[in-house]
């Protein structure tokens, strides 16, 4: 007997919730984030997956980590409702290393999340986020493009570049004005603690290829997915990605009330390790977002329980074809731990 007809259109990728109904494999969204080594950054992944949980998204956190991450912490993060996915790191070739800061080196391994076929559309985001607010229309972007927040230049973590060695700042670009002599101002710099993207075999090889090629500059990856995204990406409004410092070098680009997720990444905002003792972490806002963090990372009710409404893609775990090929070989040199 003939197999049934299949309408066309089901294997068409729409990224809409219908091709997802019909046919998950084809269309399937997830979050995605990265953990690494032995430290408390597992914390940061268990506040964000009940963060999530908290906005009721439909989307799953799928949990890219290195092989570093002790077996204790995959099961915190298993029991937390998590879908743990091993990944290799990746280093830029030996030699290089040291022009990345040693802190960022091991970043480079997130570029393995292109990798990740069985799903269509993914939102990156850093374990020292949190989402304070439902973000589930990100995935309904169009394809093809690579979204993420502007960066700022002000803080001393920029003091390697032309930009804060001129005071020029992309998110006030009128204040202190790109000088002629400096040729053109630098293409748009987007932040890669969060980002939306479509996983893809050829991407991810032409990446790894590119990065064979490409010094490692200071901020590791962040620098490398600017370069070989700049005519792809696309700025999303600063409310879905608050770097921090946006606090104190650009207040007036930020409606804070509207922020629907929020980056610690300014130094000594990490929730789990917060003092207050650092410069501006005296600050009410910071106070007050730190506070929120913990509110989320607190509340039991806010576990996962088994019996919990599946969000999308649970009962339809499609296992990926490419799960059995052999990693393309970009890492050089033996993983340091990242803690
Ligand atoms: O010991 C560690 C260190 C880092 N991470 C993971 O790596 C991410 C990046 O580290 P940080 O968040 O501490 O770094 P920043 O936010 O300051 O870094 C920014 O610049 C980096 C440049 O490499 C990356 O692009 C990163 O995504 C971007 O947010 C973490 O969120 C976490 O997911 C770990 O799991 N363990
Ligand atoms: O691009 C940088 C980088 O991501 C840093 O790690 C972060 O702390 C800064 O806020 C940001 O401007
Ligand atoms: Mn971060």
């Amino acid at each position: 007997m003939a197999p049934p007809e299949v309408p066309v259109d089901v294997f068409t990728n729409t990224g809409g919730k219908l091709s997802t109904t019909l046919n998950p494999g084809y269309s399937k969204r997830a979050y995605v984030t990265f953990l690494a080594g032995t430290g408390d950054y597992v914390k940061g992944v268990v506040g964000l997956a009940k963060g999530l949980r908290k906005v009721k998204s439909a989307y799953r956190l799928v949990v890219a980590i290195l092989p570093d991450v002790p077996e204790e912490h995959r099961e915190i993060l298993r029991s937390q409702g998590c879908i743990v996915h091993e990944i290799e790191p990746i280093y830029p070739p030996e030699n290089h290393v040291q022009f990345a800061m040693a802190y960022y080196v091991i970043n480079y391994s997130k570029l393995r999340i292109w990798n990740f076929e069985e799903y269509s559309k993914m939102v990156y985001l850093d374990a020292d986020i949190q989402v304070f607010e439902n973000i589930d229309h990100l995935f309904d972007m169009a394809d093809g493009y690579f979204y993420a927040v502007m960066d700022c230049f002000c803080e001393k973590t920029w003091s390697h570049s032309a930009q804060y060695s001129i005071g020029y700042c992309q998110q006030c670009p009128e204040k202190v004005t790109w000088p002629a002599e400096m040729g053109s101002p630098p293409p748009l710099y987007f932040n890669a603690g969060m980002f939306v993207y479509e996983p893809s075999r050829l991407t991810y090889e032409s990446l790894l290829q590119t990065l064979r090629i490409t010094p490692p500059t200071p901020f590791a990856e962040q620098d490398f997915l600017n370069m070989f995204f700049q005519h792809k990406y696309k700025p999303i409004p600063p409310i879905y990605n608050l770097v921090l410092a946006m606090l104190w070098r650009h207040r007036e680009n930020i409606e804070l009330e509207k922020v629907k997720v929020v980056h610690y990444c300014a130094a000594g905002s990490k929730p789990w390790r917060y003092t207050g003792k650092e410069v501006n972490m005296d600050r009410e806002d910071i106070k007050m977002l730190v506070a929120k963090w913990w509110d989320v990372y607190n509340d039991e009710s806010l576990d996962f329980k088994a019996e919990d409404p599946s969000p999308e893609g649970e009962t339809f775990l499609m296992p990926s074809i490419m799960a059995s090929m052999p990693e393309p070989e970009v890492s050089y040199i033996p993983a340091p731990s990242a803690a």
